[in-house]
């Protein structure tokens, strides 16, 4: 995958996401990314991994974060209870493009049970390229934070 070298990932995954998290990150290997962890398909929880990829994109050190767990809804909960976070639970690559056109996501919760490598490398992909759209969302997006 041809990359923005300058792009920074932090990436993270509890167990059911440890083999795919892997996998991305041999993905993205051109690129900056940080793994959180975990680090073994050993039972874990996965707040432990969703709230330190939240804070290192929350504080600007990441552009973007990767979260991967079994069907993506508990790090996406996870996640989004940080004020500067709008994690998106994609599982198509349509639905990845427009997490970033409509939504300005800065992080795709992906459900590791639910797709294959290479969906998840092509929702990566498109995630990391699409530029949000602003206009008419950018009210809206502003408008998400209490
Ligand atoms: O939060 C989840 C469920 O919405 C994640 O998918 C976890 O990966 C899942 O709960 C883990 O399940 P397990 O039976 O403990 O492997």
């Amino acid at each position: 995958m041809s990359q923005d070298k300058n792009i920074k990932i932090a990436i993270g995954a509890d167990h059911a996401g440890f083999e795919l998290k892997e996998k991305l990150k041999n993905f993205l290997s051109s690129n900056t990314v940080k793994d959180f962890g975990t680090y073994s398909t050993d039972s874990v929880d996965y707040p432990d991994f969703a709230h330190p990829v939240a804070l290192a994109v929350e504080s600007g050190e990441f552009n973007f974060g990767i979260l991967v767990c079994g069907s993506a809804n508990g790090v996406a909960i996870t996640a989004n209870k940080h004020q500067g976070i709008r994690a998106a639970i994609c599982w198509d690559t349509e639905l990845a493009s427009l997490a970033r056109m409509h939504n300005n996501a800065n992080i795709i919760c992906i459900p590791a049970r639910f797709v294959t490598e290479k969906l998840a490398e092509d929702m990566v992909n498109i995630f990391m390229k699409t530029p949000f759209e602003g206009g008419r969302h950018t009210g809206r997006v502003e408008k998400i934070s209490c």
